[in-house]
């Protein structure tokens, strides 16, 4: 035997495993809606004009390549945390935060987990939403936290399953660990409301929960910033303590330059100086230091007013190509005398639209008409075109029907 004759062959990814699958398929309609990455109408990468420009400029000073510090570039995470707290932001005058420019959002909640798991002195699980992202569950178990669930998805009528969250909330054990998506729920597409989130805020805090907030999509949900960031700003202004994993992955379109925040709200300035020191420490263990280039390009769009101006009109161009596509979607598959209801196509918000087709169902997508998204029915709308939404709404008719 060899020294890893025991290693079992693991399966793909379930969300990245899918664009390969794609890629091998020959057929010239292949529709790919796997992986949470934008694409133009033509169905190609789009790099956003302000990130161009504010790369020519940065590349245009000459810079040296040397380490950034542990926690990263200050013009980007002063910056990335201002974004989602906002200029008025009490916490942030009173320099309550710890922030660290990470390794994109999955960086920024894996930074999260190893310090909660060294550190947290309640109860010692995480409770994530059903369904949530995939990535969710190995981040936070690989750091040693057991990983559970709160109910969030009504799969009769394709939304929020609220009465069922609250249930949840008031029955997670005091001290727990819950992780909530800012906006753009992943894969669901389905948001709490304002109001709702205002419910959510009074109960977290009423049953002494400690909020983990995952803002993958600040922007790209309603091509607005602040809106996005409700939710987050609600929980600080009721005066939470919290941790927030901020991506400029989607809404930068930084994708492989893998920028992101990692931020803890703590009670005050002297307990930030001690939890900083230990992330640092954290950080320093798992990858001493992150790369620069992502975050020399969104710092120089976050600092510079004409850059953010093009950056803010960007990222609601992709928002509003979204939103086009679902109704383009839902329309076809009416025009086509569907008798299913799809209204949730439009009312989920996002990069996702979970349409409710069953394993079976997705697998005859795949087989019979090269339509590729995950197992669970997530569809990724970014991958709907203009050109091939006929083709799609015929595809999911054959199957639903
Ligand atoms: C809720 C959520 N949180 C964090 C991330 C991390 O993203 P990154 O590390 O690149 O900043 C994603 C990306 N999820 C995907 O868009 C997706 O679900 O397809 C995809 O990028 C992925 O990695 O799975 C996400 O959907």
């Amino acid at each position: 035997s060899t020294w890893f004759s025991e290693v079992q062959m693991g399966p793909p990814d379930a969300i990245l495993g899918v664009t390969e699958a794609f890629k091998k398929d020959t057929n010239p309609k292949k529709i790919n809606l796997g992986a949470g990455a934008y694409r133009d109408d033509n169905t190609q990468p789009f790099v956003l004009p302000s990130v161009r420009e504010a790369e020519k400029r940065v590349l245009s000073r000459n810079l040296d390549k040397e380490y950034a510090t542990i926690i990263g570039i200050p013009e980007f995470y002063n910056k990335a945390i201002e974004l989602a707290l906002g200029k008025g932001s009490k916490r942030l005058a009173a320099k309550h935060n710890v922030t660290a420019q990470s390794i994109s959002g999955t960086g920024a909640l894996r930074i999260g987990a190893a310090f909660l798991a060294k550190f947290w002195k309640g109860n010692r699980e995480i409770y994530i939403p059903s369904p949530s992202w995939g990535n969710h569950v190995p981040i936070f178990e690989h750091a040693g936290l057991p990983v559970n669930r709160y109910r969030y998805y009504d799969k009769d009528t394709c939304a929020l399953d609220f009465s069922g969250l609250i249930e949840d909330l008031k029955k997670i054990p005091e001290k727990s660990i819950v992780l909530l998506h800012a906006c753009a729920h992943n894969p669901t597409g389905v948001d709490p409301s304002l109001e709702q989130w205002r419910e959510i805020s009074a109960l977290v805090k009423k049953r002494n929960l400690y909020p983990f907030i995952d803002m993958a999509y600040q922007g790209f949900a309603t091509g607005d910033i602040d809106r996005d960031a409700q939710a987050v700003r609600t929980f600080e202004a009721d005066g939470h303590d919290f941790c927030l994993a901020q991506s400029f992955a989607k809404n930068m379109g930084l994708y492989g330059e893998r920028a992101g925040a990692f931020t803890v709200v703590c009670s005050d300035e002297e307990e930030a100086a001690r939890v900083m020191s230990q992330v640092k420490i954290l950080i320093r263990g798992l990858y001493s230091n992150p790369p620069v280039h992502g975050a020399r390009i969104a710092a120089e769009i976050l600092n510079n007013e004409d850059l953010r101006a093009q950056w803010l009109k960007d990222v609601k161009l992709m928002a509003d190509r979204i939103i086009d596509v679902r109704a383009q979607l839902k329309n076809n598959l009416i025009k086509l005398g569907s008798s299913q209801n799809w209204d949730h196509i439009v009312n989920q918000i996002g990069m996702f639209c979970f349409t409710g087709l069953k394993p079976e169902q997705v697998q005859k997508l795949i087989k019979d008409h090269s339509v590729y998204l995950t197992n669970d029915g997530r569809v990724s709308m970014a991958g709907v075109t203009s050109k091939n939404v006929e083709y799609l709404a015929e595809s999911i008719h054959k199957v639903t029907k």
